[in-house]
């Protein structure tokens, strides 16, 4: 749609103020990003120098990107950050929230065993042990993302927690440390993805990386897939709001804003079965300069669908990263694909970026189909063990013979046959 909203702005004389239509259901596409391909090829290249050339990759492009030497920071206790009062008493909040949080999640993930007539098997949860937070800090310090993804590690038991920012903002390295970073390398973009993965320093490279971050950290992180598990692309944040016509139009106009004001790819869709509140909901964007930008970057749509079924259809095919449910006549239940689902005009998509407790990392461009937000479960490994009784030797080697022998591996074969 964006393309026809240029050409719409091209022939209307600019005295006609910004275009904000009300788009069908039906005609909405997800924008490609057009951007892919370039971001793919730059990335590949610099995680191939970072890897050839280690540290003096890793500088260079710090010094060209963020204009900063790539610097280890030793953290010092919370209390001794010369925050705002009232700042650091909202920081501790959010992260007694997030810690209750991830600890009720890792409540059921536990080893445990069965025992049958053939021996003792079972499966082993242990935290892993090498942790990279990225936190991003481009165009703001996300004091938030430091207590997001640092706290879950520290709650799974994973015993080393490396965060790397390109923002040194004091609120910033007093909340990693108030989250446990056990290290804190001050690096941002790809070269920090890079060094996570390849090491950097005196500091090995890490098991897992985790965190958002902006196009080029998503594809550095899909790039090093193979050597490093991530937790998952969480890239320029989205929402979607389903509304009725009984929801406060400045309330989710705010929402709306407050998503698209992270990065020029975020986008913010209203979508309503009620025209008349979609219009004043324009009414109210339009009245405020601020939001002009936003709106010409085509980075708040609104959309119209005829009735509840298809605005339900619209979300589970679009898969938003937040998902604000404010609808009398649909319920949670209909609803499967998002990375997190706000209910009802009080819960704001910022109490969720901040302090209610669910975690803020989550999937965007349409992988909530497949998976979830960043949660504790991704910092732990489930691994299995295996104790075959003398009864169970006997019993079950006869019977994998078999398949051995039909698959035609014949060691396989003799090492059951022998215990036989
Ligand atoms: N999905 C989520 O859960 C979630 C949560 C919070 C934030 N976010 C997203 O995180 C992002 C934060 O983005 P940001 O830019 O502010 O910070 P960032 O830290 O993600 O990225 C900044 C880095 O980008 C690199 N960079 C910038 N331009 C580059 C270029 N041309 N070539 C190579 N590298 C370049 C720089 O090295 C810089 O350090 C936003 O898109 C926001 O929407 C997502
Ligand atoms: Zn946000």
């Amino acid at each position: 749609m964006r393309w026809l909203k240029m050409l719409i702005s091209a022939i209307l004389p600019t005295n006609c103020g910004v275009v904000l239509m009300i788009i069908n259901a039906k005609d909405w596409r997800r924008p490609a990003f057009d951007n892919d391909a370039k971001v793919q090829s730059a990335v590949a290249e610099m995680l191939a120098e970072i890897e050839r050339d280690g540290n003096d990759a890793i500088t260079r492009y710090s010094l060209k990107f963020d204009q900063c030497e790539p610097k280890v920071i030793a953290l010092k206790p919370f209390e001794e950050y010369q925050l705002d009062p009232d700042l650091a008493d909202s920081i501790k909040l959010a992260a007694k929230r997030i810690e209750a949080f991830a600890s009720f999640q890792k409540e059921g993930l536990t080893s445990k065993t069965f025992s049958d007539d053939y021996g003792t098997f079972g499966q082993v949860v242990s935290p892993i042990e090498r942790v990279g937070a990225y936190i991003p800090g481009g165009r703001y310090p996300l004091i938030s993302t430091a207590l997001m993804t640092l706290i879950p590690a520290k709650i799974a038991g994973c015993p080393v927690r490396v965060a790397c920012s390109p923002s040194d903002n004091p609120a910033i390295l007093a909340a990693a440390s108030l989250a446990g970073a056990t290290e804190f390398i001050r690096l941002g973009g790809v070269q920090a993805i890079g060094a996570l993965t390849f090491g950097f320093d005196e500091i090995e490279p890490v098991n897992i990386i985790v965190g958002p971050g902006n196009a080029w950290v998503n594809e550095a992180k899909k790039q090093v897939q193979s050597r490093v598990k991530i937790d998952g692309l969480a890239g320029p944040s989205e929402l979607l709001a389903i509304c009725d016509g009984e929801q406060p139009v400045d309330w989710i106009a705010l929402d709306a804003l407050a998503q698209a004001e992270h990065d020029p790819l975020a986008c913010s869709l209203i979508v309503s079965d009620d025209k008349k509140w979609l219009e004043s909901l324009s009414d109210f964007l339009k009245s405020d300069k601020e939001t002009l930008t936003l709106i010409d970057n085509g980075q708040i749509e609104l959309i119209f669908a005829s009735q509840p079924a298809e605005l339900v259809d619209f979300s589970e095919g679009y898969a938003p990263e937040h998902l604000m449910l404010c609808h009398q006549k649909i319920n949670a239940e209909q609803l499967s694909n998002y990375g997190s689902l706000f209910v009802g005009a009080n819960s704001a998509v910022a109490l969720g970026d901040y302090i209610s407790g669910p975690n803020h990392t989550l999937p965007t461009l349409g992988y909530a189909k497949q998976s979830g937000g960043l949660s504790v479960s991704a910092f732990l490994k489930i691994t299995t063990i295996q104790n075959v009784s003398d009864n169970g030797r006997v019993y079950l080697s006869n019977a994998a013979q078999k398949i051995a022998d039909a698959e035609g591996l014949k060691f396989h074969a003799k090492s059951l046959q022998i215990r036989t």
